[in-house]
């Protein structure tokens, strides 16, 4: 089965942002605009969501994927490189997460 790499579909992705191609639906996506691809990655999200909600693995799977290609598309119109995601991530490998209960809410 093939695997797609993150970065790899980035890297593709950017690539029909520089070179279009007629017909693509990431073509669609960029000619369409920053209003649109937000659109998609909210309606995506959400259906990640409602997925995880219904306990459907294979629904979670497929909007998971979906999200992710269109997340990788806001990138790539934001002009923000893979690499950035990368460090972010790789900032916080070994941190322990800062994490403090909130004090509980006192009656007045
Ligand atoms: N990973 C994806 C990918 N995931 C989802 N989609 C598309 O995302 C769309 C999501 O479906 P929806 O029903 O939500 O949307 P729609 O009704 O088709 O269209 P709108 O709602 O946006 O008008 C579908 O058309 C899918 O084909 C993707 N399109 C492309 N890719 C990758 O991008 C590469 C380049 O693809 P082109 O877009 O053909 O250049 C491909 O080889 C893939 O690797």
């Amino acid at each position: 089965m093939t695997q797609q790499n993150l970065e790899e579909l980035y890297n593709l992705v950017k690539q029909r942002k520089e070179n279009p191609i007629d017909g693509s639906y990431t073509d669609y996506l960029f000619k369409k605009g920053l209003d649109k691809i937000l659109k998609k990655v909210g309606e995506e999200t959400t259906e990640v969501i409602v997925a995880a909600k219904n306990s459907d693995p294979a629904e979670l799977q497929y909007e998971t994927a979906d999200l992710l290609y269109h997340l990788i598309v806001l990138l790539v119109e934001c002009d923000l490189p893979f690499e950035k995601i990368k460090e972010e991530l790789g900032s916080r490998v070994g941190q322990m997460s800062q994490f403090k209960d909130r004090a509980p809410i006192k009656k007045l």
